[in-house]
Formats: structure tokens, sequence, C-alpha cells
């Protein structure tokens, strides 16, 4: 026999320790609930009628959980740690005493009804709460089977509310589909017309999460994509997966056990994974409300099979940074679940998009032009669109406008028919019921000037903006009945944004923009109307050391994307661009955009000036205002309600100085571009007359004069050494140019800039550590008032 020290020791009385213990815990539980029990009834004594506060939304959800759990019998699930449950520390995450997650300050998004998976990864990216649009796309999008037409300002998160919705359909699906698929077996039926058969497979269906949990994981295991995964541990990952339903609705989470409770999605997937064929009565949802009662779809008529090896969701976008952004917003909501995007792209390397898309990924985002000829080369995975539940068309009014409309409405039209065809003899020009269509722009709503070409006559309208949403609905086959979310604000740009002209001539814009990009140091786009124009600012500002980065159509995609990272990762970037980065682009925090050449309408004044102010945050747009544009501009502003911009307030003592070096670089490029012209003439001269077998008369075709002579080297090494001098010459006083503005100070000196103009922030106190910067402060404000009394 061992010695009550040596079984100590040994661990004997482990067992009967532990047994203990719990016992005196479940003794402890029950006191305190007894306890709680009696709260009430006591405070009911004394008060007679209960006073109990109104529940909170948090506690509403923890008692509708926990009698859903009650109704369908399903004992709570184990109370896990926060590390199980993949829960970082500081992440906010709660597990309550039943085991459900919840993310504390993340109510709002809970409310919505949007998953858990896609919370944590809103919490991260710091997302507390949706914006306006995003608060009320959302639910429509997910709770009805309404085609969507989002109208909200630049920058207010438009990518999100069209994302999630499309994200919590893949999660909720998804993850009932194997479910019940592993639940049933091989079990194969042909027909669930009749309510016995309905009865037997409620009967059987008693939906666990916990099984999702682990077909999920497996599923993610062989996801290449590294950087999808980038940072997540194998526990986030599982976490996320057990996730996907418990920040669900009752019907998201699977927790029915009446047929008729079970959302028309995960019942089609249930029938999908069992070659079921169901007529459309049977699959209405409850909360498909939008469907017209008694309508027959037949789309609904159609025998699913193996919708995670299909498409369900195709977002298409007019750019390809644009596109190449959308994926990356998806992801990063998407980087708890796992879902895979891929991105189709002009100058994509084939190899790479036949790899993504062998990966059968359940969304693509792509550019019309690509998608088209990926479509039509008869790409397998891009064939049978039967299975699109989403079509996202993102810049709607840009796509429909723009030159890929033949190939967009190619695409839709094969998309619509897709889906006909699938439900059998489909009905013409209709579009199937189950699949949603979302459009969304910031500039959806705005008046417009259309122009249709009837016979030979190009005919301009003015349309309204009642007019353009209509002309919309009927180009791109959206429905009747479609949820019209238009939250734009009438002047088209956003209240954080501080709008500005400078009026001058056409010699002096170039004076303009350098002084500002002198001046105001920080990230700044600045757009022009053609590449031409684009390429002449380049080697000005080259030349004057301001190393601007160009973007544009024409650019390699290789050196746009290196363009796009680099200007996105310099804060006094200069990014000089055509229009091709004017819509959708998110570059983080871009301070100033500057119109170089007044846009050709107002919808790309909204889309350029909307590079910056965007997500609530402050900034400048500045229009530059040749006497030729007037024209244009003053119908921007009739288009946008405005009576006109106010001026810009120049500091002209400095634009003194800055003449002289503009003059000379403008003399030097010109030297140069003269020299670099006639060598490129005089090199395809001689390569074509070398193809022609041609002997070139030399004095004839001007050969050997591309070498500069002696004395235009020697004009151009005086300019050369001319510029260097000037530039050494400190323009702005040392005190204010070099140290004045930072970045806070400087906004403090837009703020009392606009608000001389404007009126009540006028009234804003600068706080500027240097007296030099008061004072210039100062100077400006009285200027900038002088300047509007003038007006
Ligand atoms: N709920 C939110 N809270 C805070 N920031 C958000 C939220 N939703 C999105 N954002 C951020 O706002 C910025 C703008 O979002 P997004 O690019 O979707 O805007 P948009 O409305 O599509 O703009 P545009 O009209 O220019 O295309 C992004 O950086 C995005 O990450």
């Amino acid at each position: 026999m061992l010695s009550l020290a040596r079984r100590r020791k040994r661990g004997c009385f482990r067992p009967l320790l532990k047994k203990k213990m719990a016992q005196r815990r479940r003794v402890k539980h029950s006191q305190s609930r007894e306890q709680t029990k009696l709260q009430p009834k006591l405070s009911e004594c004394l008060h007679g009628d209960s006073p109990k506060a109104p529940p909170t939304n948090q506690e509403k959800g923890r008692e509708g959980r926990k009698r859903r759990r009650r109704e369908v019998g399903r004992t709570p699930k184990k109370k896990m740690k926060k590390s199980e449950l993949g829960a970082e520390e500081g992440n906010g995450m709660e597990v309550d005493e039943s085991g459900i997650e919840t993310v504390t300050g993340m109510e709002a998004w809970q409310e919505m009804g949007v998953p858990l998976p896609i919370i944590r990864a809103l919490k991260d990216l710091g997302f507390t709460s949706p914006t306006e649009i995003q608060q009320q796309a959302i639910p429509v999008a997910m709770n009805t089977t309404r085609d969507v037409i989002g109208a909200a300002e630049t920058g207010s998160g438009k990518t999100l509310a069209f994302s999630i919705p499309i994200l919590n359909y893949i999660i909720t699906n998804d993850a009932r589909g194997k479910l019940l698929r592993e639940k049933r077996g091989d079990v194969t039926m042909t027909s669930l017309k009749n309510r016995e058969q309905k009865k037997k497979l409620q009967e059987a269906e008693v939906i666990d999460l916990n099984l999702v949990y682990h077909d999920e994981q497996d599923e993610n295991d062989d996801d290449e994509e590294d950087h999808e995964r980038e940072g997540q541990s194998e526990s986030e990952t599982e976490s996320s997966l057990g996730d996907n339903n418990e920040g669900a609705s009752v019907e998201e989470r699977g927790l029915v056990t009446s047929l008729d409770n079970i959302p028309e999605d995960v019942f089609l997937k249930m029938i999908t994974d069992n070659d079921v064929t169901i007529t459309s009565s049977e699959t209405r949802s409850p909360t498909s409300n939008s469907r017209d009662e008694g309508s027959h779809d037949p789309c609904d008529d159609v025998t699913e099979s193996h919708d995670q090896a299909k498409l369900l969701a195709l977002i298409l976008t007019p750019t390809r940074e644009l596109a190449l952004q959308i994926q990356h917003h998806i992801r990063a909501a998407a980087k708890y679940t796992g879902i895979k995007v891929c991105v189709l792209v002009g100058g994509m390397a084939d190899a790479k998009q036949e790899r993504m898309l062998s990966q059968s990924p359940p969304i693509v985002v792509a550019t019309p032009g690509r998608l088209w000829k990926l479509m039509s080369e008869g790409h397998p995975y891009l064939t049978s669109l039967d299975s699109i539940r989403y079509l996202v068309l993102d810049e709607a009014d840009r796509m429909i406008d723009f030159g890929h409309y033949h190939e967009l409405s190619w695409i839709l039209e094969r998309v619509n028919k897709g889906a006909e065809s699938g439900a059998g003899p489909g009905v013409e020009g209709t579009r199937c019921q189950r699949q949603q269509m979302f459009v969304f722009s910031a500039t959806l709503s705005l008046p417009r000037r259309s122009s249709e070409k009837k016979s030979k006559v190009r005919r301009r309208k003015n349309l309204s903006g009642q007019e353009t949403i209509e002309n919309l609905i009927s180009q791109v086959g959206l429905r009747e009945n479609a949820a019209i979310i238009d939250v734009a604000r009438a002047t088209g740009t956003t209240e954080t944004l501080s709008e500005m002209k400078i009026m001058c001539s056409s010699e002096e814009k170039f004076l303009y923009l350098y002084h500002f990009l002198l001046r105001y140091k920080g990230r700044t786009l600045v757009f022009v109307n053609s590449i031409s124009t684009l390429q002449k600012l380049r080697s000005h500002l080259e030349l004057l050391q301001l190393h601007p980065l160009p973007l544009h159509a024409r650019m390699q995609q290789r050196q746009r994307l290196k363009n796009f990272d680099r200007f996105t990762s310099c804060s006094e970037g200069v990014l000089l661009a055509s229009d091709v980065a004017a819509r959708g682009l998110d570059f983080p925090h871009v301070h100033y955009v500057i119109h170089y050449d007044v846009p050709l309408n107002s919808e790309l004044y909204v889309h350029r000036s909307g590079r910056t102010a965007r997500a609530q945050r402050e900034g400048l747009s500045l229009i530059l205002i040749g006497p030729e544009e007037m024209t244009s501009y003053k119908n921007i502003c009739k288009s946008l309600n405005r009576e006109g911009l106010p001026s810009f307030p120049m500091e002209t003592g400095y634009l003194q100085a800055l003449r002289r070096r503009v003059s000379v670089a403008r003399r030097l490029e010109a030297t140069i571009h003269r020299r670099n012209k006639r060598k490129r003439d005089n090199d395809w001269l001689q390569s074509t007359a070398h193809a022609m077998e041609l002997e070139l008369d030399q004095d004839w075709y001007g050969m050997g004069t591309d070498k500069p002579t002696s004395q235009e080297l020697d004009k151009e090494e005086e300019l050369k050494s001319e510029l260097k001098r000037l530039l050494e010459i400190p323009i702005i006083p040392r005190s204010v140019s070099m140290t004045y503005p930072t970045q806070d100070e400087k906004h403090q000196l837009l703020k009392s800039i606009t608000g001389a103009w404007g009126g009540d922030r006028s009234r804003q106190i600068i706080t500027t550590e240097t007296e030099d910067a008061l004072k210039l402060a100062k100077r400006v404000i009285s200027k900038t008032h002088k300047t509007h009394k003038s007006h």
C-alpha cells in the first residue's frame, strides 16, 4: 500500500480532486443562477412592477441565441478558451458563457447580420461602424434578392457595401452545403415535391455548427495564396471558420429544425448536394420578400450542382488598378474565411491567370476587356455561367459610357443567358430571379449630358438625375424593383473636401502648379486630359527636381503598378495621371488633387476630386482654369449645383522668383526635346531605308545632324548650370519653406484659408510652433479676404 504522501505525490488524488472541484463549481453555478432568478422577483416585491431596464442589443442577441438553442434542443457549446477560438489579445473578442463569440465595439455590424469572421476582419481594419451606404445597402442586398443601385460619395466605402453581402452568401452557403452532404451521406432523391419527403428531411437535419467548423478547416488547407493568409496562425483559421455561423442570424446559423424556416439559399444547397430537383414555390424563403408572389422563375427549376466549384460572383470594373484594389479590399474583409478572390485584367500573364482560375475561386474581379477575351476563347470556368449569383458593376456609369460598352453588353448577355439556359427554356429577356445585380458609383444620380448616335446624327441630351438612373436600369438590364439607395450629395463631392480654383492664362498654368507643389508638400495627384500634356509636365518637373510618377493607360502594366505602389508609399509623392486613375482608386491619404486641365465633364471632376478627402478625411481639390476652359468649368459648376468655386490665395511674392526657374527649365527642355526628336527621326529614317535596301544621301536626309553641334551643347550646358544655380537659391524663406507647413499645421492653414472664404471656418485658431508660420498664415488669410471681397 502506498503511503498518503506518496499517493499525493504520484497524483493519485487528481481524479478525485477534479471531481470535487467540478461538484463545487456546479453548486456555485446553480447558486448564482438561483440568485439571478430571484433578483427580479425581489425587485418585484419591493417595487410592485418590475423596473427592469430594456435589454440592450447585446442582451437581446444573447437571449435570442439561448432561446433558439432551447427550441432546437441543442446543448450549448462547451465554453472554449479564447485561444481555441482564435481570438487575439486586444481583438475585442468575447466568448459568452454559452460559447458564443461576440466582438466588442462592433455591435453595429452584428445587428446588420454580418457574419462574425467578417466582423473580426473589419475590427482589424478599424472599421467599427458601417458607413451610410453600407448601413443601407448591406441589409437589402443580404436579405432580399433585389438588385441594388447604390450612389454614394467618393470614398464612402461602396466596395464593402457590395462585397459583404457576397461574402456572407459564400460563408453561409458553403458551410451548410457541406454540412448537409455529410449528414445525409449518399442519399439521393429525385423529387422533393411532397410534404412527406420534406418532413423526413426535416427530421434528418439537426444542424451542428461544429461539423461546419471541421469541414471548412480541411477545405482551406489547400489555399495556395500565401499572402492571403499571411500572419494567420492555424488556430485563427480554425476559429474563423468556426465563426462562420456564430454571428449570423438564426437562418444563417442553420439553427432550424423546420424546413420551412430554412432560407432559400440553404435549401437550394441541400437540394444541390443531393441531386434533388425542386420547384420555385418550394424554395421560397421567408426572407426573399422581394419576389413577386406566384411568379415563376425558371432558374428555380434548375438542378444545381457543386456551387462551390463554380463562379458565384462576378465583379466588373473599368480599370485594372481598380480591379486589383477591389480584390485587395475583399481579401482584407475575407481574411478569416479563406474565400478566394481572383482578378482578371489586361496585362496579366496567361499562366498566372490559368493558375488562379484552376483554383475555382468563387469571386472573380475583372475588367470587361480581359473577361470578354477569356469568355470568347471558351475558358471552361467562365463558360458555364448559370451559377453566378451576384453580378456587380462598379463605376457602372463609366462602364456603360466608356469604350468597353460593347464588351460589357456582350458579357451581360452571356451571363443572363447562362442563367436562363441553366433553367431550361428561359423567359426571353428576363434575368434569372436568383441572380442579384449590384450597380454602384458616386455619380450614378448626377444629371448628365448623354449623347446618342441615331442613324448618322449624334444627339446630345441633358438628362436629369432620375433619367440617368432610368437610363442605366434599361442599359444594364436591372429589374424594375431594384432598390435605389442614393445617399450622394447634390453637389457631388464629399463634405470634407475643400474645393478651390485658380484662373490663369494657359502659359501660366505650369507656374502655378510648380508653385503649389513646392509650397504645399504632401501626397499630390495631378490630373491631365492627355498623355502628351502628361509627358510634357513630367519632363519639366523632372528638370525642376520634383520627380513626379506618371500613370496612364499607355504604360506597361508592370510599370503602372510599380508607380501606383511608389506613390502609395511616399508621403510627399506627386503622381501625374490621366483619367485612368480618376475613378475608384483608394490611394491612402492623398492631401491634394490638382486638375491641371479642366475635366471633360462633371462626373470626372467628382471622381478625380474624390481621390482625396476619403473616409471622412480632409483634402483639397484645386482646379486650374485657362480662358479657353471657362465654358467647361461653368458646365461642371452648373451640373453640380454650384455658383462657382472660391479662388485659391496665391503668394505672388514667391511667384516672381519661380517664374525665372520655370522659364529656364522650359528653354532647357525645348533644347533637349529638339535634339531627341531629331535623333529619333534620323533613327527611323535609317532603319526604314535599311529595310527597303535604299542608300541615303546624307546631305539631303540630314544624316549625321542628330549629333548636337558644339554651339548647341554649350547652350545646353549653360542652361543646365543656370537652372542648377536658381534651384539652389531658396525661394521661400528658409524659416518658412523648409520647416513649414508640417502636416497638421498645413491642415490648420488649409482650414483657415477655406474658412476665410466660406465663413465659419475662419474662426479656427491657427496653432503654429514658429512665429514665421503664424505670420505667413495671417498674410494668406488677409489676402483671401481681399480676393473674396474683390469678387
Ligand atoms: N465602415 C468603414 N469605416 C471606416 N472606413 C471604411 C469603412 N468602409 C470602408 N472604409 C474605407 O474607406 C475607404 C474608401 O472606401 P472605398 O474605396 O470602398 O470607397 P468608394 O465609395 O468605393 O469610393 P469611390 O467612389 O472613389 O470608388 C477605403 O480606404 C476603405 O478601406
